[in-house]
């Protein structure tokens, strides 16, 4: 059995490659990944999927479906058995854990990506201030991680992602561990940023609300092996609230499915 694989990032101007069939349009394209691990399971099984520029797209699916291991191999962290990838620049990935380092204070937190791609020391604290600012932590720059609360951990995170400059974010449960009103700070956050940036982001939950409230199109995952079962076109107007009905109504529907979907693995 031979693997066609293959993982392209376009650095500028880019047009997908022909291979994975994108468009100039288009910021991630998979075709046909799938990915079996060494202990042979079969993760992810003939995934294509296509994800416009500037859209936010939120994947759900019962625990082990493959969702992390999708924004792996799309972020490159790992590889897919077969099939390729394309994505537009370098995604930025951000996970649950913030992973902060903890002697740095929160504004080097945040300019530690520009450290690390070389941008020069005024410019990248002035740039690390202002977006402290733009997840309104600007007045807590001098404060460590331990001495903020996991919220506010979350938001220096989230403005370090964004310092990385990325075209794309790939966010695998973000805003999982936190409690209910700072995950609708985040969302309000989130979004406003992804629009005045024109991001696309790929977005892992398993909150099927979170997902409706926040994407233009939600993709429901089986599990083993992980695949496309329903993709659902959100078009309840910005700016949303969790708690609208037409929010709630889409949630019971995509609901209904997933349930569906855990009842058939008996998980
Ligand atoms: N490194 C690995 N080696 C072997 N199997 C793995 C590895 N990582 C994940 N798997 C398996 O692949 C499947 C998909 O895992 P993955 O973590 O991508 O799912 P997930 O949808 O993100 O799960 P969850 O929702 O619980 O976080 C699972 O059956 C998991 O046990």
């Amino acid at each position: 059995m031979t693997a066609a694989l293959e993982h392209q990032v376009h650095e500028e101007e880019p047009h997908l490659s022909e291979a994975a069939g994108g468009g100039p349009q288009d910021a991630v394209v998979l075709d046909g990944v799938t990915k079996r691990y060494a202990t042979g399971t079969l993760a992810l099984d003939g995934i294509d999927l296509r994800v416009a520029r500037g859209e936010f797209v939120c994947f759900v699916g019962a625990s082990g479906c493959g969702k992390s291991t999708l924004l792996n191999i799309i972020s490159n962290l790992d590889q897919a058995t077969s099939g390729s990838v394309s994505v537009v620049g370098h995604p930025a990935l951000m996970f649950q854990e913030h992973a902060l380092m903890p002697w740095l204070s929160a504004l080097d937190n945040v300019a530690l990506p520009m450290r690390l791609a070389g941008v020069p020391k005024g410019k990248r604290l002035e740039r690390a201030q202002a977006l402290l600012a733009s997840v309104h932590l600007g007045d807590i720059a001098d404060k460590r991680p331990h001495e903020l609360s996991g919220g506010m951990r979350q938001r220096v995170a989230l403005a370090r992602t964004l310092a990385t400059e990325a075209p794309v974010l790939l966010m695998d449960e973000p805003f999982g561990a936190l409690d209910a009103m700072t995950r609708d700070l985040l969302h309000d956050e989130l979004e406003s940023v992804w629009r005045a940036r024109g991001l696309t982001v790929l977005f892992v939950t398993h909150n099927v609300r979170e997902a409706v409230r926040l994407a233009d199109r939600v993709i429901l995952l089986s599990s083993r092996p992980g695949r496309v079962v329903q993709e659902y076109r959100i078009d309840v107007p910005r700016p949303r609230r969790l708690e609208d009905p037409a929010v709630g109504q889409a949630t019971a529907q995509i609901t209904a499915a997933l349930r569906k979907e855990v009842a058939r693995h008996g998980d």
